[in-house]
């Protein structure tokens, strides 16, 4: 590598060397490398044969998940000029085969920061946080799960901002103005789903044959079946549609952005951080960038600058600009240009490990000749196990009652997910495989109390952001994830009789039945989760960073438009909800622009 990379990709761990599946993988790995590294040659000419500054009505900072439809949007009507930063590469190819999803992870499309330890989550060795690196940013790596969350959620964002605009009657506009929803079954429903829009929503085709019997065991302990968790209801089990089509992810760089970038008002500027948002006489006007020439650039905005670097990366951008607690500014040496809570309220939802269930042959076959067949059938067809990513569709939301932050009983508070990896002899080289032998039931707290923070490194600004996750700090978050945990360990029984076996762990030595045991393993197995918000929160108070037109507070013609401006979590995976954020932003800017639509 060339210095085109600001991190190395994750090895495997030496003792995995040699395995066929990952001897596999480290080529797609090296392939997937190799083409980024041509495209950030190419970029670096590019930057170094342009001198002059340059100038554009928008730039949108952070090609993610928000900013692909941001920059796609705001640059529909040719009368408008937009220029995308995205610090990483253009999404590769092989991030669109869903089960490859585990390696591309691997590669440099994304980065490993640790989160500062705290002694009561990781372990207390900091969580290790898996955060994207490439155009379409989390959409390009992520579970692919199209999960909107409750309506409750959105009634509760419009009390807590006090803006009635934000309610679930109003967000649904635009979640269906997102929505191309594949599924007949579901897409009918037109009250609540749309088959129009530019996002591409579908069931997985291939199921994996553990998901039948980890349903069963579901309706077994009762549990009821929800075909649609996205429209009336939630609580139940279900296989959630993915953001897919025909077996192919479809990532907000692929939905909207690929079809964009020919348009010659649009500049989609790869291998571009942004260092600092140009603030004169409280208007943003303009961003100062560091090229893939390894130089200082700087792009003029006549009409606005909308950050959408991310809730980790969008508040260490407004602190290095001057906007954020005051306090830390000074301590970090940044003269304030605007003394806002910025970073204080990071959200994410807290999990643990409830229950591994083990499978056995011919169930499931985890050998290297049936991975080839499988890679051949998607080759030809793109059905089999690489068209699914092994048996994350299912999940289930329940409402435990448990917790600080009980919401009305429609609401859940605590859902369980499901993963797959195929196991060696006691050694975990292949997590994630398409090929699976083993199942972890991993329960979520969507609501925890607990937050986290986002701050500078004040001896080393510029570096990577110190992020404090929070998970548990509050005990009731506990009791939620206990909860879950007991819950993904009650299907041990029906899973018995269906061939699959509870892994021992005996956690501490507690009696497993005890609320001593599901504790021990809420405190040894908990990560991150990556659903990470709310740290630039919207709302007209002091605690907030954006108005609820996600304007900063104070300054002009600066806008945050990704998951760091969300009050609170979604019940569910984030991203359906940064979508319809990202579409909702498109609007505000475009009406307040008087830009056609
Ligand atoms: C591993 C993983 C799995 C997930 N699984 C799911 C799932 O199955 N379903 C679901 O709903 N949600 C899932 N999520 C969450 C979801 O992907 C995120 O909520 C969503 O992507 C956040 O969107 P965003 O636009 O706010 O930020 P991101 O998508 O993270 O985009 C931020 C972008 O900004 C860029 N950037 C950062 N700093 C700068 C800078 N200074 N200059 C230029 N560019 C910059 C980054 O490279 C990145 O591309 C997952 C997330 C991860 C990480």
């Amino acid at each position: 590598m060339n210095g085109s990379v600001t991190h190395g990709p994750m090895p495997f761990p030496a003792s995995c060397a040699g395995a066929p599946l990952v001897v596999f993988a480290t080529m797609l790995i090296d392939v997937v490398n190799s083409r980024f590294e041509a495209e950030y040659q190419r970029r670096r000419k590019e930057d170094e044969a342009r001198a002059v500054d340059e100038e554009y009505d928008f730039i949108v900072v952070g090609g993610g998940t928000s900013g692909c439809i941001l920059a796609s949007r705001l640059s529909e009507s040719t009368s408008a000029t937009v220029l995308l930063l995205e610090r990483g590469g253009t999404e590769p190819e092989e991030a669109r085969v869903p089960a490859l999803q585990p390696y591309v992870w691997r590669s440099n499309s994304v980065e490993y920061p640790k989160s500062v330890s705290e002694q009561q989550n990781c372990n207390g060795t900091g969580c290790t946080m898996t955060v994207p690196f490439v155009l379409g940013g989390g959409s390009t790596l992520n579970g692919m799960m199209y999960v909107r969350g409750s309506a409750v959620d959105y009634d509760s964002w419009a009390d807590a901002v006090d803006d009635s605009s934000w309610n679930f009657t109003n967000v649904l506009y635009y979640f269906k103005r997102a929505e191309r929803n594949l599924d007949l079954p579901i897409a009918w429903d037109t009250e609540y789903h749309s088959s129009s829009g530019p996002q591409r929503v579908s069931w997985q085709q291939y199921r994996h044959p553990v998901m039948h019997r980890l349903a069963k065991a579901m309706l077994h302990e009762g549990v009821p079946f929800r075909l649609d968790v996205n429209s009336r209801d939630q609580l139940g089990f279900t296989v959630v549609q993915t953001t897919t089509d025909g077996g192919e992810r479809y990532s907000t760089y692929r939905s909207y952005l690929e079809p964009a970038r020919r348009r010659s008002n649009l500049q989609v500027r790869t291998y571009a951080t942004a260092t600092k948002i140009q603030i004169e006489r409280g208007l943003a006007t303009g961003v100062h960038y560091r090229g893939a020439d390894g130089k200082d650039h700087f792009a003029r905005a006549r009409k606005e600058v909308v950050l959408t670097a991310g809730s980790l990366y969008t508040p260490h951008l407004l602190m290095l600009s001057g906007i954020g607690p005051s306090k830390h500014l000074q301590e970090a040496n940044i003269p304030i240009v605007a003394d806002l809570p910025v970073g204080e309220t990071l959200q994410d939802q807290a999990r643990a490990t409830g229950a591994e269930y083990t499978c056995r042959p011919p169930l499931c076959m985890v050998d290297w000749r049936s991975s080839q067949r499988d890679l051949d059938v998607y080759e030809r067809t793109r059905r089999g196990p690489l068209a699914a990513n092994g048996v994350a569709a299912l999940t289930a939301f329940f409402h435990s009652g448990k917790g600080s932050q009980v919401g009305p009983p429609k609401q859940p508070d605590v859902q369980l997910l499901f993963f797959g990896s195929a196991r060696g002899t006691g050694e975990r080289c292949m997590d994630g495989s398409w090929r699976l032998n083993c199942v972890s039931v991993v329960a979520v707290a969507l609501h925890p109390s607990s937050r986290g923070s986002v701050r500078l490194n004040t001896s080393a600004p510029t570096s990577a952001p110190v992020v404090r996750l929070g998970y548990y700090e509050k005990a009731s978050d506990v009791d939620v994830v206990m909860e879950g945990v007991r819950r993904a360990r009650r299907l041990a029984a029906p899973l018995r009789s269906l061939g699959l076996e509870l892994m021992p762990n005996d956690c501490g030595g507690f009696p497993h039945d005890s609320d001593e045991y599901a504790r021990c393993l809420v405190r040894t197995t908990s990560g991150a989760t990556y659903h990470w918000v709310g740290s630039c929160p919207m709302g007209p108070g002091d605690k907030a960073v954006v108005d609820t037109r996600l304007r900063v507070h104070g300054l002009r013609h600066l806008r945050v438009a990704d998951a760091s401006v969300m009050p609170s979590l979604p019940s569910g995976n984030t991203m359906a909800a940064v979508i319809m954020v990202a579409e909702y932003a498109a609007d505000l800017i475009k009406k307040e622009h008087v830009i056609s639509h």
